[in-house]
């Protein structure tokens, strides 16, 4: 039997789309009020990696598989410094975590990291709504214990939802980028050792962070790089300057479209011939530098099993994604070629310059949570850069 935590107990919550749709549960965060995207991910565990991914940024997000919380969270399993989705809505929080690397209960979590939560909505409703009229704003209100949900708060919240910025449009990369130029160390997780460090490096990487997940960084250092990570507004004539094998461009939240700084370094960083990869949100940014045209999806993707086919080798790969925005296909230049594709939908999801080494992709091959099956992307940005040092 699955414990939970029913309606009753706890305060009560609502959540409101901008169209007026309504749900009613109960809240399992912070206290307040937030606003975002709503968005579905299917995945079915890794919950801590999503809310702290930044791409997450005025995204409330609808977990689609009914038991979160079940494994708690832990000090490991963060994909940044801090927690970045706007809200959170679930099904059903289970009374006891238990795992053995848990420190902290889920709900314990959402407090300190201010997430405003819902938990008992029908988030299968909510979903097929989102997938029949596309992703929306909406506005989460935790209230008060006691406190009861009236027809002003419904009112109010379907206000805020609709007063909500469109996500069309909005440059977020610059909200979430680093301060400072830093170095990373750090490398990937592994049992009973937790996580390494890169100690004898063989390829400089600069990575432009526009809200990269660690678990990026974490596997360049696993692959012999020492990366120097910059802001999302820094000059590629000032990365140039640090004399990289290598430049990352990250993934992170918000349309790549108003991010023209960024087109413009991925431009030069591509033209130089210096070895460029881009993902997520750098692999739109490097599309369109290279001519192509992005466009907003209907409700994206976001989950951990989809599967995206490498038109070189043929081979299908179960992939973990999450992206509102997508490269037009018909829009794409003759010195761009598609690697790999969706098979859910067709979308692109890899291109490969013709004559330049420059290649990115649209899912997540450092996973954080999802599958690991595409993390052979970074081996052939490896290889763009031995092939590269070898030739010069
Ligand atoms: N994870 C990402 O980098 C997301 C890219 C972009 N913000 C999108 O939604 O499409």
């Amino acid at each position: 039997m699955l414990l939970s935590l029913q309606q009753g107990n706890l305060p009560a919550a609502i959540l409101a789309l901008a169209d007026g749709t309504i749900f009613i549960g109960n809240a399992v965060g912070a206290s307040g009020s937030t606003t975002g995207e709503v968005v579905f991910n299917t995945s079915l565990t890794g919950y801590q990696e999503i809310l702290t991914d930044p791409s997450y940024c005025q995204q409330i997000v609808t977990l689609t598989y009914p038991h979160i919380g079940n494994y708690g969270t832990n000090d490991e399993d963060s994909e940044s410094s801090k927690a970045y989705a706007a809200g959170l809505v679930i099904k059903n929080l289970p009374l006891l975590a238990s795992n053995f690397r848990q420190n902290q209960s889920l709900s314990d979590y959402l407090v300190q990291h201010h997430i405003v939560a819902i938990a008992n909505v029908d988030t299968r409703k909510l979903t097929r709504h989102l997938r029949e009229h596309g992703a929306q704003n909406g506005c989460i209100v935790a209230l008060a214990a006691g406190e009861a949900v009236t027809e002003t708060v419904i009112k109010e919240a379907v206000q805020k939802a609709q007063a909500a910025p469109n996500m069309s449009g909005l440059d977020l990369a610059k909200v979430v980028t680093t301060d400072k130029s830093y170095e990373w160390t750090q490398t990937t997780w592994t049992l009973g050792e937790g996580y390494g460090s890169q100690t004898a490096p063989r390829f400089h990487v600069v990575a432009y962070d526009f809200g990269v997940k660690h678990n990026i960084l974490r596997i360049l250092a696993e692959k012999g790089c020492r990366v120097t990570v910059v802001p999302a507004q820094t000059p590629f004539e000032q990365v140039k300057a640090l004399q990289p094998d290598g430049v990352f461009f990250s993934n992170g939240p918000g349309d790549p479209e108003p991010c023209t700084y960024a087109v413009q370094a991925a431009r030069e960083s591509i033209d130089s011939g210096i070895p460029t990869f881009g993902i997520c949100l750098g692999h739109q940014i490097m599309a369109l530098a290279l001519g192509a045209k992005t466009f907003k999806m209907k409700f994206g993707h976001h989950g951990a099993n989809h599967p995206v086919k490498d038109h070189d080798s043929g081979r299908v790969s179960i992939t973990s994604q999450n992206h509102g925005f997508a490269v037009d296909a018909q829009s794409l230049p003759a010195t761009v070629r598609v690697t790999h594709s969706s098979l859910f939908d067709g979308t692109v999801q890899g291109l490969a310059h013709t004559e330049k080494p420059a290649l990115c992709f649209q899912g997540h091959p450092e996973a954080s949570p999802g599958p690991h099956d595409i993390a052979y992307l970074f081996d052939q940005f490896v290889a763009l850069m031995r092939r590269q040092t070898a030739a010069s």
